[in-house]
């Protein structure tokens, strides 16, 4: 099958090597022609997926028209905050036959709205049945190694994702499906946030038990606003709601993890942003899901601090405290209330 991929960061690319090992000839898009050529002729991406062979199957290409007509399917491998523009950019070239997947982590900021809702804003309408979601826990760096890693596919209909999935599913890269189109893209994208706190809390020198507070506590807050937003609450016990949470806070190729840890030994939002190179889906997903939680009345004291810390010059330290000084509660105040 032919299939092209928009973005050649290092999801987009691990994900290439996926469906180039599984018999799929991919069209990376890119903006830049140095990396198109370097992707097509010497088989690698050294930026973003240093110390990987890609297979001869994969080649690049800075003409979007000419990565996406005339394809079977189409990937979205691209930060959350240019998925709008990218998926217009796109429109003319799509056809009605297509399988349209997006792998994007994240909540527009402008609307709090989630992937699928944008690029079916942009997209005809003939194509949002078409349309797939895949999320769990998954970094790059491991699946390009062919590292043993679970993921899910969610679709409006479940006989699209099921398409999706047969066509990812490999020996190393184990492919579920799942009907929650939407507590798949809340679980992919609200984790980040988690991740961010649990690099922090690493950066601060504390120690396990607060990490496994804030992904406890973490996961309680992400299937609150789940759940209210309409996913099903089940979902975040599966591997795009707890799996993905675990892989991003316990691992050090996080990159929100890592921007996390940066912040907590000191440094500014800016200078670690500076540092990273790479996308950091969690930093605009706090402001979105905090403002997102503060319009719907969710409870979101994590999120919260995390936002006071990132955006309003809080120390990290005192968001701590106030976290710990919190009203005592029933652990399952949600549940107790019913
Ligand atoms: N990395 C991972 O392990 C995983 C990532 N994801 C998700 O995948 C998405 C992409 O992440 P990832 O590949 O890691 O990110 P990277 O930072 O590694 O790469 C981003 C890619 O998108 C391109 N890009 C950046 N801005 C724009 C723009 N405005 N318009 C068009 N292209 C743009 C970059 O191009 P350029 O080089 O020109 O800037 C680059 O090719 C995120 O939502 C992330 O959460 C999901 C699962 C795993
Ligand atoms: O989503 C991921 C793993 O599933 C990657 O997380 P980071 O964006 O923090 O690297």
């Amino acid at each position: 099958m032919q299939i092209g991929l928009i973005g050649a960061g290092s999801w987009g690319t691990a994900l290439a090597t996926v469906l180039a090992n599984n018999g799929h000839e991919v069209t990376i898009w890119t903006r830049r022609q140095q990396q198109a050529e370097e992707i097509t002729s010497q088989h690698t991406n050294r930026r973003y997926l240093p110390g990987i062979e890609l297979p001869s199957t994969i080649t690049a290409t800075t003409n979007l028209q000419q990565a996406i007509e005339g394809k079977a399917m189409i990937l979205f491998v691209i930060p959350s905050h240019s998925i709008r523009e990218t998926a217009r950019q796109a429109t003319p070239f799509l056809s009605e036959r297509m399988l349209l997947v997006h792998a994007v982590k994240g909540i527009e900021l402008e609307t709090h709205k989630r992937m699928s809702e944008i690029i079916k804003e942009e997209i005809p309408s003939a194509l949002h049945n078409r349309l797939v979601v895949l999320s769990g826990p998954s970094h790059a760096e491991e699946v390009s190694r062919q590292s043993p890693t679970t993921v899910v596919v969610a679709a409006d209909q479940i006989e699209t994702a099921e398409e999706a999935q047969d066509i990812f599913m490999s020996p190393y890269f184990r492919v579920y499906t799942n009907p929650d189109v939407v507590g798949l893209e809340l679980g992919g994208a609200l984790k980040n946030i988690i991740a961010l706190g649990a690099g922090l809390s690493d950066g601060l020198g504390f120690g396990d038990n607060a990490k496994a507070a804030l992904m406890t506590r973490g996961l309680a807050e992400i299937s609150r606003l789940g759940v209210r937003l309409g996913a099903d609450p089940l979902t975040f016990s599966g591997l795009a709601g707890v799996g993905d949470l675990i892989v991003t806070c316990t691992s050090q190729h996080s990159r929100n993890w890592r921007a996390g840890n940066l912040l907590g030994k000191g440094n500014s939002l800016q200078q670690v942003l500076d540092e990273m190179g790479m996308v950091v889906e969690g930093v605009k997903t706090t402001q979105a899901a905090y403002e997102l939680a503060t319009s719907l009345g969710v409870e979101m004291p994590i999120t919260r601090e995390l936002y006071n810390v990132l955006f309003a010059d809080k120390c990290p330290r005192n968001a701590v405290e106030d976290l710990m000084g919190r009203l005592k509660k029933h652990e399952m105040e949600d549940l107790a209330q019913n």
